[in-house]
């Protein structure tokens, strides 16, 4: 211990000294005084480089040192949450990374594979202060053994698993799992699916291997940074903790919803009105809506434009014809429109020539290629001609193209188009998807823009040239009056001799000071570097769209459990989502979805009904080329709990396995019966003395469920919540109360009853208890 603790308050002497360091370099980077841009450009950067480290050692406080290995061949090493050197002249390595290769048997190594370690060590610590030892000797013949070692490091585990919650998850670095770090430190590319019942981890592992991917390839990563998107804001805010913690915070942390640039998706809506917007066919009703209003005059009643040489008339033949050649482009509707216009413009041109300069005597036209030309221009420069073409051509903005649609849906049976019909109100989450499918099909139509840019560039060019133009002026001016002027060329070199103004004008350009998470988020085209979804199981097919589009190179880590599937939206899965074919184009990648397609290869190694459940989703954009890993200890929930869990799902689904509790607590789930009102006593009687309890309970109930807070807006850090089963997938509790089970559908109720670390509480309504409908 005393030895542990000699190194421990070395370490943290080193990072005081490393923080010190960082602070004075940050406080001095910003108290440089910028002449010109450039150079308040590469201070701004260097401030948020210094900051990031800065932050990255402050996150290293606690928990600093967790653990050592001592090497069968003498070498030690001491493993913590980042990496220090010494303070020497060889920098000598004092912590080593628990990222970095030589760590990895800390995680990995066993009594079968020691991994060439001879001994493990688990330190724990308070603050700086070292409070216990557990040790593991992998070779029990080893006769430096003292005896003292505990045979395996459950006693750690066990006792981070204990611990009571607090509302924010905590990270489980000193504690990884061999087959948690195997899926952490896999390798980056393509798309790793990661499927575990509740509790086994996936939020964690998919969290920590953000931190390693981060680590492993930080160049590109930091450039395109990392994406990870969860069901809801306030899961975003339980892990929230987890990444700054490990010091990581290049990362975006996002629902599907706040994927729009610009886009609050404020609004709720039923799910059945959900399923719909999340059905795969959207794509293309979607893209069918679009080609509705790219419209053509009825036959024999052509548009009729004055112009100043005679009428000119738009009908339908020139409509079709132009409006054949611009979907010809393959191009998205804004970007199709230029061809439109243009065909349009040059059939009436022809026409007004035909007319102008026709010879009555039949001869050719009188007019030459020139006077054609000023008659185009003529044409295309008239007011009336362009609004008789956006009248049949408009330009189409994404938000008010969907809010168009929405108001008056095409394309669905009645009764879907029932339910989604809304006109105005704010956007909803499954809103969105839909927004990102409408400008793919769109295309934003930034010629201003771009011809502004342009046009910036071309002012910022012609000024460089007149700064250089002024540099070459004094050159002369100098050299006339040196006595030498071979013997001083060099030191009038001037700015022309190595810049051309070209690049005088980029170095100028106000560079992009934001990091590439901030960037990312405002930019709906952004590809990230690698994209982590929890909850994977709930995404509609229209938001995986979405989220393949944002990352093309397919570098993903999907976690979830399709048997906590709850929302009826979710996935591209035909059988849910009432789509048989889903044979629509996939986007990007193209290929025909193979979903529903029985001859689609399964996923290699891998077996069972999630196989076919993540193959139906995927298909589409990589087909077979996707690895399944599975977690299968629940860390959570106590044996106790989960049996019961499992009893209660059995009764729907017979042949349920669920995943092996590493725990037991010994305490049974207890059923009580009671009104609604006496829930908040019951809560208030069951609240740990440290620690959260959440009572469960179908949304209809919660109005019913007074005294539990369930009306002002979620807040986890409270010691008792109130929430529905959507609400509370994800999340745990030390105690949970779960009230009117008979309520939920089976998904529901499962992720209901496996929230709970320690205590679980089951609640059935004593008094008749509102129907759905009649609460609303
Ligand atoms: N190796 C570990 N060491 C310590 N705690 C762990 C470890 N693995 C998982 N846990 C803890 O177990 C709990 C459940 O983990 P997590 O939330 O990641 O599970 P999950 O599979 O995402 O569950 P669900 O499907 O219910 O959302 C968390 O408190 C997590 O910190």
């Amino acid at each position: 211990m005393r030895q542990e603790q000699q190194f421990v308050s070395l370490a943290h002497e080193r990072l005081d000294q490393l923080r010190g360091e960082a602070e004075a370099a940050v406080r001095a980077t910003m108290a440089q005084v910028g002449t010109g841009r450039q150079a308040r450009m590469e201070r701004d950067i260097e401030v948020a480089e210094r900051s990031a480290s800065l932050a990255a050692l402050n996150a290293a406080d606690s928990g600093l040192c967790f653990g050592r290995v001592d090497r069968r061949d003498g070498v030690t090493h001491h493993i913590g949450r980042l990496g220090l050197r010494a303070d020497d002249a060889e920098r000598t390595p004092l912590l080593i990374d628990w990222r970095a290769p030589v760590a990895r048997p800390f995680y990995l190594a066993t009594g079968y594979e020691p991994m060439g370690l001879r001994r493990r060590r688990h330190i724990t610590t308070e603050g700086r202060t070292v409070t216990a030892l557990h040790d593991e000797i992998m070779d029990l013949r080893d006769p430096t053994r003292t005896g003292h070692e505990s045979h395996d490091a459950d006693e750690v585990l066990l006792a981070a698993l204990n611990s009571a919650r607090t509302g924010r998850m905590a990270d489980i670095v000193s504690t990884i799992q061999a087959e948690q770090d195997r899926i952490i430190r896999a390798p980056q590319h393509g798309v790793l699916v990661v499927e575990g019942g509740p509790g086994t981890g996936k939020t964690a592992v998919a969290l920590h291997r953000a931190a390693y991917l981060l680590y492993a390839h930080r160049e590109q990563l930091a450039k395109r940074a990392v994406l990870i998107v969860g069901p809801n804001p306030a899961f975003l805010g339980y892990i929230g903790e987890v990444l700054p913690s490990l010091g990581e915070t290049g990362v975006l942390l996002s629902t599907v919803g706040e994927l729009y640039p610009g886009i609050h998706a404020t609004g709720t809506e039923g799910p059945a009105a959900a399923a719909v917007k999340g059905r795969p066919e959207m794509a293309a009703v979607l893209a069918e809506a679009v080609r509705d209003r790219q419209r053509v005059p009825e036959k024999g009643e052509p548009i009729v434009i004055a112009h100043d040489d005679g009428e000119l008339v738009l009908d339908w033949d020139i409509a079709v014809e132009a409006r054949h050649k611009a979907r010809e482009t393959g191009l998205p509707h804004n970007l199709a429109r230029p061809y439109f216009a243009f065909r349009v413009i040059d059939d009436l041109t022809t026409q007004l020539a035909d007319r102008i300069g026709e010879d009555p005597y039949g001869g050719p036209n009188f007019l030459g290629p020139d006077d054609i030309a000023q008659l185009g221009k003529a044409v295309a420069a008239s007011a009336e001609v362009h609004s008789a073409i956006a009248s049949l051509w408009p330009p189409l903005d994404p938000q008010e193209f969907l809010a168009g649609y929405l108001a008056d849906p095409t394309h669905l049976d009645d009764a879907d188009a029932d339910l989604i019909r809304r006109s105005g109100g704010p956007w909803t989450p499954a809103d969105v998807p839909l927004l990102d499918e409408a400008a793919e099909l769109l295309g934003a139509d930034d010629s201003a823009a771009r011809a502004a840019a342009e046009a910036e560039r071309s002012r910022r060019i012609a000024y460089a040239q007149g700064v250089l133009d002024v540099s070459y002026a004094s050159r002369t001016y100098e050299f006339e009056d040196k006595e030498d002027v071979d013997a001083d060329a060099s030191e009038v070199l001037a700015a022309h001799d190595v810049i051309d103004a070209e690049r005088m004008a980029e170095r100028q350009e106000e560079a992009d000071h934001r990091s590439a998470a901030e960037r990312a988020a405002a930019d709906r085209t952004w590809a990230f570097g690698h994209i982590i979804v929890d909850e994977a199981q709930e995404l509609s097919a229209m938001a995986w769209r979405l989220l393949m589009r944002r990352c093309p190179t397919r570098s993903m880590t999907l976690v979830g459990d399709p048997a906590q599937t709850g929302d009826p939206a979710r996935t591209g899965d035909p059988a849910r989502t009432g789509d048989p074919a889903q044979a629509d184009d996939p986007g990007q990648t193209g290929g025909p979805a193979q979903a529903g397609d029985p001859a689609a290869p399964s996923a290699p190694g891998s077996e069972g009904e999630g196989v076919d459940f993540w193959q139906r989703i995927l298909a589409p954009y990589v087909e077979d080329r996707w690895r399944l890993a599975r977690l299968g200890v629940n860390y959570r929930t106590p044996a106790e709990i989960m049996d019961y869990a499992a009893e209660r799902r059995r009764r729907t689904d017979p042949h349920f396995t669920p995943p092996r509790s590493i725990r037991s607590t010994g305490t049974a789930p207890f059923e009580r019966t009671a009104d609604l009102a006496d829930v908040a006593d019951l809560a208030a009687a069951e609240v740990p003395e440290e620690g959260r309890l959440a009572v469960i309970a179908p949304r209809e109930l919660h109005g019913a469920l007074t005294g539990l807070g369930g009306d002002g807006p979620l807040d986890l850090s409270r010691p008792v919540v109130l929430l529905d089963p959507r609400q509370a997938k994800g999340l745990e509790f030390d105690t949970v109360l779960v009230v009117a089970p008979e309520r939920m559908p089976p998904n529901d109720l499962y992720v209901a009853l496996t929230r709970a670390t320690q205590r679980l509480g089951v609640v059935t309504p004593a008094s008749a208890t509102p129907s759905p409908a009649a609460a609303g």
